[in-house]
């Protein structure tokens, strides 16, 4: 049996890339998409939030200079980008996924309407949403928490490239240790960047915990949703 009904999964951009310098790789977004899929029929709801560090970060450096909040836009299209990618994926592989995007693009993607998004998951559907909160200054992050509470689910999945909370970043200091739960007030107190401080602090207050994991390691997708031990649970 499952742990959780229904889950938002925030997807790393960048994870996307695979081992390419930008953009999409084929096989990693098929992979991804298999795991979710694996999920899902096990009657799991699932919502997805995705970042756009692929894409984006492979123009920034014509952002360089660049007002804020414009290159906050071109990021926020850029999981636009993603989540077209991810709902096509999904298609091939027999899954239906609807895409909500934040900001208005009407001949593209449908705009997020709450209501609508909580009846597409009661269906069974993937829900990805687009275009983080629709504001710049913001995070993907930002968004999985927001929508994560808004559409009611019970956890937070970040699928990302480390694979859990270190006391440290693990890039950078190689003696630093993996956390199996932290609390949000430990996690704030220690300065930990897994996840930026808006989002932490969305969920500490919605009291929705939220689970770090490596969306390289197969299966781990699998293993959260199975409450089984994998990762770092920032709990309440
Ligand atoms: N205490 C920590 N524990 C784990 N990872 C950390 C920590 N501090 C910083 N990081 C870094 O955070 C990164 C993951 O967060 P982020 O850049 O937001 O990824 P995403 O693309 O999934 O949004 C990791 O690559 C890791 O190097
Ligand atoms: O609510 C949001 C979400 C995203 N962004 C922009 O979109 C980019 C891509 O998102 P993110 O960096 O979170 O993606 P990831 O790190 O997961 O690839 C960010 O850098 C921001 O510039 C934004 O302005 N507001």
């Amino acid at each position: 049996m499952p742990a959780h009904k229904r889950i938002l999964l925030k997807l790393s951009g960048e994870a996307l890339m695979g081992d390419d310098a930008y953009g999409i790789n084929r096989a990693t977004i098929v992979r991804m998409v298999r795991e979710i899929r694996e999920v899902t029929q096990m009657g799991v709801e699932v919502a997805v939030v995705i970042g756009g560090g692929n894409i984006f970060r492979g123009v920034a450096g014509g952002s360089v200079g660049m007002d804020r909040a414009t290159a906050d836009y071109m990021g926020m299209l850029a999981t636009v980008m993603n989540a077209l990618a991810l709902a096509d994926t999904m298609r091939q592989e027999g899954m239906t996924a609807r895409v909500m995007s934040a900001i208005a693009i009407e001949q593209v993607v449908e705009p997020y309407v709450r209501p609508k998004a909580l009846q597409y998951l009661e269906e069974g559907k993937v829900v990805i949403f687009g275009a983080g909160t629709g504001n710049p200054f913001f995070t993907t992050d930002t968004a999985a928490a927001l929508r994560g509470a808004e559409v009611g689910a019970e956890i937070v999945l970040k699928a990302t490239k480390v694979d859990g909370v270190y006391t440290a970043d693990p890039k950078k200091d190689p003696s630093a240790t993996r956390y199996h739960r932290i609390s949000f007030d430990e996690a704030i107190a220690k300065n930990l960047q897994v996840l930026d401080a808006t989002a932490f602090a969305l969920c500490r207050d919605q009291k929705l915990p939220i689970k770090v994991f490596s969306i390289f390691k197969p299966g781990a997708l699998k293993r959260v949703v199975m409450g089984e031990d994998e990762g770092t649970l920032v709990h309440v």
